[in-house]
């Protein structure tokens, strides 16, 4: 590039274009002659004011836009910045323009062509919407010469964000909650995808997240980079500013670098269905045990993803701080974590050891065991209320539970247990949460019998039974005695059928009727006989 066209260029980066025009015909006609004499893309990003706030050069073909971080914003939902910039090729607005425009929230986008002696031919002009219209989220200006501009490009402005706030207004009664869009990108046959991004929904909800909006996207091949394709993450990231979303939940758990990429094009808070499960156990442990698990869980999930040098690692982990001269923070931060997580594991042992303690006390005792276990939701804590008249916290929201709960029962006939309450499975369940879980799960192989509580009346209860099953084999619990139980007959879609297909493997109850519960006690009274005759 010559002097004399660098020195154009930075005059530009000084100068004020006008507030009410797109771009001043003066420095459109600038921008294409120096395009023109160099060959190359040339973008203006231009505040809401007016001002001129950066100066691109592309290549022939293309322009890379720099994080616009720094750059303030004019306070709307619209990033308060435009992008015109020139097509030396003469092509009119591209795929990659309207990404841009979409990725970076742009107040608007323009192309300008340039003719074949170097001079501004036509704008042309793009927006998003407040809402769709014709299935998509944004619009086209009629191409104009730059001399020849007749709307105000402030009254447009005005007008887009005065719909926006007024939308969202209408839409906003409760503020303070997180407002999510939920993403499923799955290989999978559709109704196991389906059921899954049913359960985050229920997750998302127990764990007081506004659910917006969910996208079940099915790939034979996932996108390694981004999870989604390009195109289908800016239809998601339309949705969001058009239903004011502020956090992405991905099904399926995301690498780092996944994480990084997603987050290269959006400010949205992005988060997997593992965070989300550990968000929800972080709020509901109450025991200092429970608690303790649980950091332990959330630092073994963080460790690894420390090594991406992205503030997208400040927004996973919502403090730490991740960014630093070169990588001095983050070890120090590695380090911190990795001593956090010895001493965690030296404390949770040391309760462990206690709690083997008392155990052994009750077991001199020599009260026999029964442990209540099964997917979560399906019951459980509801049953011992029943059984014993206790009213431990038994809820409509996934992981009531974290804490388990002994209570004593007496038997019918006199013979009297002790019966305990853990914390629910599900599917994917993290591998860090049950690491971390391993020492209370662990006390069910003290169990003298196991009690699998089945939610009939969920259509999906039959793979909700192989995940229990899966995991009770994998916490090596396989042996002990188990006797399903078939919950919720009272709320089941075909409750005959059911109850036939049921009984041949078990009992059906119904957890909130103690009226129906005689089978159950029977049975299990049988098999504690059994299970606790000498050999
Ligand atoms: N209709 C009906 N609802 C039931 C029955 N048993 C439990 N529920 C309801 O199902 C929901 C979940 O019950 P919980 O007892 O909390 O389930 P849990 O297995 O302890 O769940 P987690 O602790 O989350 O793992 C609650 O809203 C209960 O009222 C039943 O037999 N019939
Ligand atoms: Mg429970």
């Amino acid at each position: 590039m010559k002097k004399n066209q660098l020195r154009l260029l930075e005059r530009l980066a000084g100068k004020k274009s006008h507030r009410d025009l797109i771009i001043s015909p003066e420095i459109a006609r600038t921008l294409c002659e120096l395009s023109f004499q160099i060959n190359r893309q040339i973008g203006l990003l231009i505040h809401r004011s007016g001002q001129i706030e950066m100066v691109i050069v592309g290549t022939f073909s293309g322009l890379m836009i720099p994080q616009l971080n720094a750059i303030r914003t004019a306070g709307g939902r619209l990033r308060g910045l435009r992008l015109v910039h020139t097509h030396p090729g003469g092509e009119d607005i591209s795929d990659d323009d309207l990404m841009d425009l979409l990725f970076l929230r742009l107040d608007l986008l323009s192309v300008l062509k340039i003719t074949a002696d170097g001079l501004p031919e036509r704008l042309y002009s793009v927006h998003l919407l407040p809402a769709d219209t014709a299935g998509r989220g944004w619009t086209f200006l009629p191409p104009v010469h730059p001399a020849n501009q007749k709307e105000s490009f402030e009254d447009l402005i005005n007008a887009l964000e005065g719909e926006f706030t007024r939308l969202q207004r209408a839409r906003t009664i409760e503020r303070r909650e997180d407002r999510a869009i939920l993403v499923s990108v799955s290989a999978e046959a559709k109704i196991v995808a389906e059921e899954s991004l049913g359960e985050l929904v229920e997750l998302a909800r127990s764990d007081n997240i506004e659910v917006l909006h969910t996208v079940l996207q099915r790939q034979r091949h996932l996108n390694p980079r981004l999870i989604v394709g390009k195109g289908k993450l800016a239809e998601i990231m339309i949705r969001a500013l058009q239903l004011d979303a502020n956090l992405l939940i991905f099904d399926q758990e995301l690498n780092p670098s996944q994480i990084r990429s997603i987050t290269d094009f959006t400010d949205l808070r992005v988060i997997d269905r593992t965070q989300l499960i550990l968000d929800i156990f972080a709020h509901r442990a109450m025991s200092r045990e429970g608690k303790l698990q649980v950091e332990m869980a959330q630092l073994k999930y963080m460790l690894p993803r420390l090594s991406t040098r992205d503030d997208a690692l400040s927004r996973l982990t919502g403090g730490i701080g991740a960014r630093g001269p070169g990588e001095t923070r983050l070890e120090i931060d590695r380090r911190r974590i990795s001593d956090r997580l010895a001493r965690l594991s030296g404390e949770l042992k040391a309760i462990a050891s206690e709690r083997y303690r008392r155990r052994s006390k009750r077991r001199k005792k020599d009260l026999p065991v029964i442990s209540l276990v099964g997917y979560t939701n399906a019951g459980k804590s509801t049953l011992l209320n029943t059984l014993t008249h206790s009213d431990i916290v038994a809820e409509d929201k996934l992981f009531a539970t974290l804490d388990p709960t002994s209570r004593r029962l007496r038997f019918p006939t006199e013979m009297e247990v002790i019966i305990t309450d853990t914390v629910g499975f599900i599917r994917h369940l993290p591998d860090t949460l049950l690491q971390a879980f391993k020492a209370t799960l662990e006390e069910l192989q003290e169990a003298d019998l196991l009690v699998h509580v089945i939610d009939l009346s969920n259509p999906a209860y039959r793979e909700q039974m192989a995940v229990v099953d899966k995991l009770l084999n994998e916490l090596e619990l396989g042996d002990i005695p188990c006797l399903r139980v078939f919950n919720k007959i009272d709320k089941a879609p075909y409750p005959v059928q059911a109850r036939a297909e049921a009984e041949k493997e078990g009992v059906v109850i119904s957890a909130i009727d103690p009226g129906t519960l005689a089978p159950f006690l029977e049975r299990a009274e049988r098999m504690m006989g059994k299970a606790l005759a000498p050999m």
